[in-house]
């Protein structure tokens, strides 16, 4: 009977393929174009006569604010380059724009009516991007900060113009003209907002991060070579075995921010064994260290890999490669001498995303400006920022309300909500999600604003609007600023009229810490009625090391499954499994009894069968992982210069694993 077998050509023809995923990664390199049309176009603000009049007082806004409202302005309107941004023409549209803006202020109903239909008139502000420009963030994250404020400030920002109480437009002397032929960054009817969150507000809660395992150290072929011991035999050690990625939960972070900087994770791979039967030392872990309440999953993919809830959790995300095998681990009654040993097997990797969900009991939430960062302040021991202007705070604030010995919550303070911030307008929107966590939540409502009880239903709108299950939790509502004679004055029509509604309702004053106290107690007590989260989990414990398990399955696939496909133009044949795979990998070519190993594992793996059953012919190209070789119909052929003739048959390999 013939023997079949592929042989490897010694030279040019056998040579390992570069595995696709080597590839050199091409740098990228973004260009930031130059705005495309510096012309911008000019938008009126509804209602901004009405607001106008309000002034620099404590004052909350379901609506967008005039600007001068912001107390500190430091976003001075000349300090912007209008030179460059705004095209002066000859045709007199500022003059028609002011025009615009009189009759606005005049007709305030038709305003309404204009602003749903999208008309032309709309001085839009993003309270988002303005805040940035206010400088109230850590002016260490500012820093470094990318493009996106670039994103965030460029188009929109820039389009708008601002009036004074005289109604003159900021930034333009009288008599001039602007151009406002440009239509960009019109919304068109039922288009959502574009946002331009800027980085450290998308980093807060969101990351993106690459993790490696280490690879295996390599196994060794040497031999024993003593006085007075003769014929000592194999001693080649094996590798160590690489690094693990671990996810870990740290009680003390509470944001994704650190990844900001830090995105790769790489685990030290494991020392190659030595002679004397030394084995390679393992590779160094690498333990990543989230916040409480992260979320991660696989890098474009929906499913939830892991939810780390609880400081001190601890996950094998992936497990290091194994180490390969040195010549002291091949010695066989048939193969006393080898002069074999393995690869260490490559560490999994894998790119994924984190998404942070606060673990909190209790969620502030309500309009900015409304007290929302001094109700936190006086119930707890946090020191958020807290100023006479909307968005004051960008990002979520955490803190521990203390009762008793033993009973404590954690509270979250969160930006503020604007009606339309579910298409983009300001930036609570974007860290509702955190309040999927908690409990219960505490509506504040700033009682000296014009229509208190417009801002309550307006919140609870756009509650309801980005989650039905936010927006049936139960709530407290604390009707806040009552020092302020305008709360004073809206206090009984506001209580009677939620009272209608079945809606209980506490008055507070947060600067002068009265009635806070009762409106935590209420708010412990509804946590204690609906503790949700703590139950759920005590219930059912999580096996946190299923990702690993299912990586490792991956790895140890069996070499029997393969599938085989035919390039009949190029006479090619791809021997295509994981099993296979990694065992290609992990066969080191520069010892010579690997060939013969290798020629032994294909036939018991049935992949010569296979090839021949299929049509396999002289002279055929067989790819298997990247190793490519040429198919020969007779043993004899072999291109291995000391390839024993049968000697697959009767040498005893040990099993592959
Ligand atoms: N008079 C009065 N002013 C208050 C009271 N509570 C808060 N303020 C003021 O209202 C302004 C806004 O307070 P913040 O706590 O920053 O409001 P916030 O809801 O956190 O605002 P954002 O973070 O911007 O959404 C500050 O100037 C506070 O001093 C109150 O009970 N009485
Ligand atoms: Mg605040």
């Amino acid at each position: 009977m013939a023997t079949i077998s592929i042989s490897f050509c010694p030279y040019a023809m056998a040579r390992p393929r570069v595995p696709q995923t080597r590839k050199p990664p091409v740098k990228k390199q973004t260009v930031r174009s130059p705005n495309p049309n510096p012309s911008h176009k000019l938008k009126a603000r509804t209602g901004a006569k009405q607001l106008s009049s309000i002034g620099v007082e404590a004052t909350t806004y379901t609506r967008l604010p005039p600007r001068e409202d912001f107390s500190p302005p430091s976003l001075d309107s000349s300090s912007f380059e209008f030179s460059s941004e705004v095209k002066l023409s000859e045709s007199n549209v500022a003059l028609k724009v002011e025009k615009e803006i009189d009759n606005l202020s005049s007709e305030e109903e038709e305003e309404e009516e204009e602003e749903e239909k999208g008309l032309d008139g709309n001085l839009v502000v993003n309270y988002g991007q303005f805040e940035v420009f206010e400088g109230t963030y850590d002016s260490e994250l500012d820093e470094e900060d990318d493009d996106s404020f670039i994103e965030g400030f460029s188009d929109d920002e820039l389009e708008s113009v601002y009036q004074n109480d005289d109604g003159e437009l900021l930034g333009f002397k009288e008599g001039e003209t602007v151009n406002l032929s440009d239509n960009e960054g019109k919304l068109e009817e039922g288009e959502v907002k574009e946002k331009g969150v800027p980085a450290v507000m998308r980093c807060f809660d969101r990351a993106k991060i690459f993790a490696k395992a280490g690879d295996g150290g390599n196994g060794v072929v040497a031999m024993r070579r003593e006085k007075f011991v003769p014929l000592g035999g194999p001693s080649g050690g094996d590798g160590g075995r690489g690094g693990n990625v671990y996810m870990e939960v740290d009680g003390s972070m509470n944001s994704l921010l650190p990844f900001r900087n830090s995105v790769h994770f790489r685990a030290g791979r494991g020392d190659h064994g030595r002679g004397q039967s030394q084995n390679g030392a393992k590779g160094e872990d690498v333990v990543i260290k989230v916040a409480p309440g992260t979320v991660v999953r696989e890098a474009g993919k929906e499913e939830v890999l892991l939810e780390l809830l609880h400081p001190g959790q601890r996950a094998l995300l992936l497990p290091g490669g194994r180490g390969g095998r040195g010549n002291a681990s091949f010695k066989s009654g048939t193969n006393k001498v080898p002069r074999i040993a393995e690869n260490g097997a490559e560490g999994p990797e894998m790119w994924l995303e984190l998404e942070l969900k606060l673990v909190a009991d209790i969620g502030i939430v309500g309009a900015p400006n409304a007290g929302k960062s001094t109700l936190l302040s006086v119930i707890s021991a946090a020191q958020p920022t807290i100023a006479n202007y909307p968005f004051t705070t960008l990002l979520p604030n955490l803190g521990v309300v203390s009762f008793d010995y033993d009973s404590t919550m954690v509270v979250a303070d969160l930006p503020g909500l604007l009606e339309g911030a579910h298409r983009g307008f300001g930036l609570g929107h974007e860290f509702l999600r955190h309040t999927e966590r908690c409990s219960a939540l505490i509506h504040v409502v700033d009682g000296s604003s014009q229509q208190p009880e417009f801002e309550f239903d307006a919140v609870r709108l756009e509650l309801e609007l980005f989650s039905p299950e936010i927006a049936e939790k139960p709530y407290v509502v604390a009707f806040n600023k009552m020092d302020l004679p305008d709360a004073y004055e809206n206090w009984p029509s506001f209580k009677e009229s939620l009272e209608a509604r079945g809606i209980e309702v506490f008055c507070m004053s947060a600067v002068k810490r009265e009635g806070t106290h009762e409106v935590s107690s209420a708010a412990y007590q509804l946590l204690r009625e609906n503790k949700i989260a703590e139950d759920k989990l005590a219930e059912d414990p999580v096996n946190l090391n299923h990702v690993a398990e299912m990586v490792q399955k991956q790895q140890t696939a069996s070499i029997n499954e393969f599938e085989i496909t035919h390039d009949s133009t190029t006479n090619t044949w791809h021997v295509v499994g994981s099993g296979l795979q990694r065992f290609v990998q992990m066969t080191n070519w520069r010892y010579v009894d690997s060939g013969r190993r290798f020629q032994h594992v294909l036939e018991a793996c049935g992949v010569n069968k296979s090839l021949i059953k299929l049509g396999v012919k002289e002279g055929d190209t067989v790819i298997v992982g990247d190793m490519e070789m040429i198919w020969h119909d007779a043993a004899d052929t072999s291109g291995f210069s000391n390839f024993r003739k049968g000697s697959t048959e009767t040498t005893k390999w040990p099993q592959w694993k």
